[in-house]
Parts: C-alpha cells; sequence; structure tokens
C-alpha cells in the first residue's frame, strides 16, 4: 500500500499483530474497514498540526477517518472551509475515537492547535480506507 502525506511517500508493511485487538473494537464501533493507518507523535504541546482536510486522492470521494488517541488531552479544532475564524473545538482524551464522516472532511478543515501547557506526549493513529489504484 503505497499513501502520500506531508509531501512524503510511504510503503505499508502490513498491519503489526500489536493493533489487531484495537482494529477489531473500531470495527465493532463503526463497521467501518480501514485499511492503513498513520501514526503522529505530539512531544509536547508543541507539537501541532496545521488546518488542513484529509481529502488526498487515494482516500476517494468518500473518506472516513477514524482518529484514535493516546496520551495527553489535546484540544482539536474545525473552522468551515474556505473560512478563517474556528467555529468548533473539542478536546481529545487518552482512549477516546473520533469518527469524521465523508461531510466532515468536505465541508471542514481540522487542526491540532499549539497548547504550551501540555508538556506530556500523544499518540494519534488515523484509520483510512485507502483505495486501490
Ligand atoms: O493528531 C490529530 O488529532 C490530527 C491528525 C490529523 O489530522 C491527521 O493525521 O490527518
Ligand atoms: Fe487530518
Amino acid at each position: 500500500m503505497r499513501y502520500r502525506y506531508s509531501g512524503l511517500a510511504h510503503q505499508g508493511r502490513g498491519w503489526p499483530d500489536a493493533l489487531a485487538p484495537l482494529r477489531a473494537r473500531l470495527r465493532a464501533l463503526t463497521g467501518r474497514e480501514p485499511n492503513g493507518v498513520l501514526a503522529n507523535l505530539y512531544r509536547d504541546g508543541d507539537d501541532t498540526m496545521g488546518w488542513h482536510r484529509d481529502n488526498e486522492p487515494e482516500l476517494g470521494p468518500t473518506p472516513w477517518v477514524l482518529s484514535y488517541n493516546l496520551g495527553a488531552n489535546r484540544d482539536f479544532a474545525f473552522r468551515r472551509h474556505g473560512e478563517h475564524r474556528q467555529c468548533h473545538a473539542l478536546t481529545l482524551r487518552h482512549d477516546d475515537l473520533l469518527v469524521m464522516s465523508p461531510e466532515t472532511q468536505h465541508h471542514f478543515e481540522h487542526a491540532l492547535p499549539r497548547r504550551r501547557r501540555v508538556q506530556a506526549p500523544r499518540l494519534n493513529l488515523t484509520f483510512r480506507e485507502i483505495m486501490p489504484r
């Protein structure tokens, strides 16, 4: 499986056994069948992610993104696509799952803002359905 992210091409190496229980739980909870996962480690509140949509061509026209969170609490922000003002925010906590529908990706951008008081690391796993070419 090949996937482009942040301008880099990545080659998948198959599922690690350690993720099997989490994948089964995600399937049971959401009915989705993701075939790929991206892991992002935020060392502390100075590590951030800028505004974007998860609309890479590999995800096809109706991308579902299942975002599973471990470690520090971090705020997660939304704004309408084409607008500058944030319109919604929520706190993602340890063991939280955020399901982003295709409509979410179509109409909104999301970001992980800087939070200087956060000193602990956070690991975010976004499970995605990558279309075969
Ligand atoms: O860390 C997060 O919660 C956001 C990650 C994200 O938006 C992405 O990987 O596309
Ligand atoms: Fe994203």
